[in-house]
Parts: structure tokens; C-alpha cells; sequence
């Protein structure tokens, strides 16, 4: 892979979870960041521990040589009026740019039970089509609001939500305008559909709109638990359902491929979300950059 053109992330909820604060609340923001920068990363997502003011944030970012490459954004579509999607995208969007970043990377939160008790395998949304009109235009919207400030927004598709399987983010992609694109997140889509080939399958099948990658690998014999003893989303986090690339399940080796062959430029952030009492986040990093190195080169 090209460096020129592929540049390596990694997103802070090894070290701290947003979703579930309590995991690794004893990591500090210094400590996590000095750690992305130790293991050789060059790219961080946003974490909850970040200084809210951009001016502060880059203050630390950049003696590091860490910059902001794209931060999760909920939009809420399909639970509230379409203006308080768009007015909190807005300040969101503000805040990127001031950190120079050129992404934001959204995901339909209104029904969503990635946050919930419930069985994640069981009780996900399927949206309505009037609910598939509301997503899919707001998200047209949101790209002409990015375009404003020379920023894109990608759609991530995210386990316990409405764009979760193959068919689904086929349908949503189908329904959103060229300028909305896609954040590939590769355990998300091994998960839902109990296998690496469904990754493949859409990486390859909607590369040309890819503008963001999440590379997460998946413990296969977890995936399996959470389903046998239907378990929430986040009980599976706890219990370690995701881990780094090569930690899991996942060849990564076609996907680094196709995002090759097809010139990708952009961000590959690793996100791995697990215990950091029982995976250290700073070990976990290395062992991901080796990886990713042996495999891309990079
Ligand atoms: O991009 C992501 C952000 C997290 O908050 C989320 O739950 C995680 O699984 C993910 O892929
Ligand atoms: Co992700």
C-alpha cells in the first residue's frame, strides 16, 4: 500500500469506552494519545475524554503528530424532528473542521439497541420505508452541509440498528445520493452475518463509495455466545467480541487488497473495543501495527 495515500488511525475506546464509560476510566487522555503516537499511529477518532475546545485539543495532538481524522456522529432521524439531526450536525461538523479533519462518520441512533439490554442478535430495528426515506434523506442532507466546509460524511453501519446487514447497506446506498459514502467497518459486518466473506463481499461491492475504514476483528467463539445466550451488545464487548486485526477471525490480507486495486485514499483506523483490565490497550496497539505493517507494508 501507498503511505502517500493511506494513512493509519486508531480510535481511543481501547483505552476508554464512550459506550460504557466505566471500562478503563483509569486510562488518562495523555496517556492514550502518547500511546497511539508510541505504537505509530498518526490518526485519532474522538473520545470522551478529549478536551472539548479544538485550540486545547490540538495542543496535545500535535506535539504527538496525532491528528483528528473523522468522530461518530448520531443522527436521529427516525426518533426526532429531522432539525435537531441537522442543527447538531452542524456544531459537530464546526468542531472537525477546526481540527482539520475531513470526515464525519454518522450512524441512525434513533432505534438503535447497540446501547440497550436487549438481545442484539434478536431485537435490531428494521426500519419502515417511510423510516428508510427519513435516514436516507437526512443523510443527503448532511452531505451538503459537510460539502460547505470541504468535508464528507460517511454512514456507519453498526451492529443493532437499521443499516446493519449486507442487504441493508446495499438499500441504503442505493437510496442516498453519490456524495453520501460508506465507513466500512469490517467487524460489524463479520458479526452480523457470522463470517469474514460478508466484509469481503461489501467492501468489494461498494469500494468505488468507500471514504473510511474501521478495521475491527471479531472472536468468533463470542459471537457465537452472544447469540446462543442472547446477549446485548455491549455484554459482548465486555466478554471481548471484538479485538484487533489478526487478533480474530478476519483475513484481513482481501481486504487490504481491494482497497488497493481500487486506489483507496484515506483513513484505516483500528477499533477495537475490549476490556482494557483484561486486553492492555497500549499491547493491543503494537500488536495491530505489526500487523498491519506485515501485511500492507505501511
Ligand atoms: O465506530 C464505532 C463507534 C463505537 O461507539 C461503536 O459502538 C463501535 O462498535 C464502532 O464500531
Ligand atoms: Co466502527
Amino acid at each position: 500500500m501507498d503511505r502517500n495515500k493511506v494513512k493509519l488511525g486508531i480510535a481511543p475506546i481501547a483505552w476508554t469506552n464512550d459506550d460504557m464509560p466505566e471500562l478503563g476510566s483509569e486510562n488518562t487522555f495523555e496517556q492514550c494519545i502518547s500511546e497511539m503516537a508510541l505504537a505509530g499511529f498518526t490518526g485519532s477518532e474522538i473520545g470522551n475524554k478529549y478536551p472539548k475546545d479544538p485550540k486545547i485539543l490540538k495542543q496535545y495532538l500535535d506535539p504527538r503528530g496525532i491528528s483528528i481524522c473523522n468522530a461518530w456522529f448520531s443522527t436521529l432521524f427516525t426518533s426526532e424532528p429531522e432539525e435537531v439531526t441537522i442543527n447538531n450536525f452542524i456544531k459537530q461538523r464546526d468542531f472537525l473542521y477546526a481540527l482539520g479533519a475531513k470526515m464525519i462518520g454518522c450512524s441512525e441512533q434513533g432505534n438503535s439497541i447497540q446501547g440497550t439490554k436487549k438481545a442484539i442478535f434478536y431485537a435490531k430495528p428494521v426500519f419502515t420505508e417511510e423510516e428508510w426515506m427519513k435516514v436516507t434523506k437526512g443523510m443527503n442532507k448532511l452531505a451538503e452541509l459537510a460539502a460547505e466546509k470541504g468535508m464528507k460524511v460517511s454512514y456507519h453501519h453498526h451492529m443493532g440498528t437499521g443499516v446493519q446487514t449486507p442487504e441493508e447497506v446495499d438499500k441504503f446506498m442505493n437510496m442516498t445520493n453519490d456524495n453520501v459514502y460508506l465507513l466500512f467497518d469490517s467487524g460489524h459486518l463479520a458479526y452480523s452475518e457470522l463470517s469474514s466473506k460478508a466484509c469481503y463481499d461489501v467492501l468489494d461491492k461498494h469500494i468505488k463509495r468507500v471514504a473510511h475504514v474501521h478495521l475491527k476483528d471479531v472472536r468468533m467463539e463470542i459471537v457465537n455466545e452472544v447469540k446462543k445466550n442472547r446477549l446485548s451488545f455491549l455484554e459482548g464487548v465486555k466478554m471481548g467480541v471484538f479485538t484487533v486485526p489478526g487478533d480474530g477471525i478476519i483475513d484481513f490480507q482481501p481486504i487490504f487488497k481491494i482497497l488497493e486495486d481500487s486506489d483507496y485514499e484515506g483513513w484505516m483506523v483500528v477499533e477495537a473495543e475490549q476490556d482494557p483490565s483484561k486486553a492492555n490497550p497500549f499491547e493491543y496497539a503494537l500488536k495491530a501495527r505489526k500487523y498491519i505493517k506485515k501485511n500492507t507494508g505501511i
